[in-house]
C-alpha cells in the first residue's frame, strides 16, 4: 500500500498555455508530492512564471489538466484554488506600501477566516518569520529583504498547503539570501513549497529535487549536483561550462 507521504499533492497532465503560436507551456507532465521542496530553474522566458500562474488559476490552460491533492482544479478562479490552499508569491510585489507590514498581514490573513483567527495567523507569522523589530512599519518604509519577508508572510497568513515562490531572493544581499534560504527550509518542515530562482548558490542551499524548463517544457528533473554538472542544463540554462 503506498505511503500518504508519497501521494502527490500536485499533478499536471499534458498542460499547455499558448499565447498566439508561443507555447509558454508545452504539455507539462509534472508531479510533486507532499513535503517537497523543489526548485524549478531555466532559462529567461522558458515558462516558470506561466507555469506558476496556471497552478494559481491566475490564468486558464489552453489544454491539459491541474490536480491538487487529487481533485480537478482546473479553470477555477484563483480566489477557489487560493482557499483549497494553494499560495502565491508573484514576482511582481503585491504589498500595500502605505500600510504597516502587520496590516498587509492581516489582510492577507483574514481573507478566508474570522477576525480572531486573522489574529492569531498574523501572530504565528510574525514569530516564525522574525518579523517583530519592524511589523508595526510601513511597508513602503522598508528596505526591500524586508519587504520581500513581508510578502512571504502574506502567503504564509493564508495559511496554505502549497507555497509557490517567484524569485523570492531577487535582490536581496548575501546574508538576506542567507537567511530567506533558512526560512524556505524551516516552513519546509511542514508545507510543500515550489520555488523558482535564478541563483545557483541559492538553490545549492535549498533544493533537493530540482525540475528544468526550457522552451515551456521539462529538459530535466534531478538532484541538484546532477542537474548542475548535466552539459545540456549548462547549455540551455547558464551559457556557459562553470556553474557558480
Ligand atoms: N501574457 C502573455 N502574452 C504573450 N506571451 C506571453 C505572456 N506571458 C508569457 N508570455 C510568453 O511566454 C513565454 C514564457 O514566459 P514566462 O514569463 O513564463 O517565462 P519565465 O521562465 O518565467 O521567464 P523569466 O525567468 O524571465 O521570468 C515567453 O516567451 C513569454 O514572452
Amino acid at each position: 500500500m503506498s505511503d500518504a507521504a508519497d501521494m502527490p499533492l500536485i499533478e499536471t497532465r499534458r498542460l499547455v498555455k499558448s499565447f498566439g503560436g508561443v507555447h509558454a507551456t508545452d504539455t507539462v507532465d509534472f508531479t510533486l508530492k507532499k513535503g517537497e521542496l523543489r526548485c524549478l530553474i531555466g532559462p529567461n522566458g522558458a515558462g516558470k512564471s506561466t507555469f506558476f500562474k496556471l497552478l494559481t488559476g491566475q490564468i486558464a490552460p489552453t489544454s491539459g489538466k491541474i490536480l491538487f491533492d487529487g481533485d480537478d482544479v482546473t479553470g477555477l478562479s484563483s480566489f477557489e484554488i487560493a482557499r483549497r490552499g494553494i499560495g502565491i508569491k508573484n514576482q511582481k510585489p503585491d504589498v500595500f506600501d502605505g500600510l504597516s507590514a502587520r496590516e498587509n498581514l492581516w489582510l492577507a490573513a483574514q481573507f478566508d477566516t474570522d477576525k480572531k483567527t486573522a489574529d492569531q495567523r498574523v501572530e504565528k507569522v510574525v514569530d516564525e518569520l522574525k518579523l517583530a523589530s519592524f511589523v508595526h512599519k510601513l511597508v513602503g518604509e522598508l528596505a526591500h529583504g524586508q519587504r520581500q519577508w513581508v510578502e512571504i508572510g502574506m502567503v504564509i497568513a493564508r495559511n496554505p498547503r502549497l507555497i509557490l515562490l517567484d524569485e523570492p531572493s531577487a535582490g536581496m544581499d548575501q546574508e538576506e539570501r542567507i537567511r530567506t534560504a533558512e526560512l524556505l527550509k524551516e516552513l519546509n518542515t511542514n508545507t510543500t513549497i515550489v520555488v523558482v530562482e535564478h541563483d545557483m548558490q541559492f538553490i545549492k542551499r535549498i533544493a533537493d529535487i530540482v525540475t528544468v524548463f526550457h522552451r515551456g517544457k521539462i529538459l530535466r528533473e534531478a538532484p541538484v549536483d546532477v542537474v548542475l554538472r548535466d552539459p545540456e542544463v549548462r547549455n540551455v540554462y547558464l551559457g556557459r561550462t562553470e556553474v557558480a
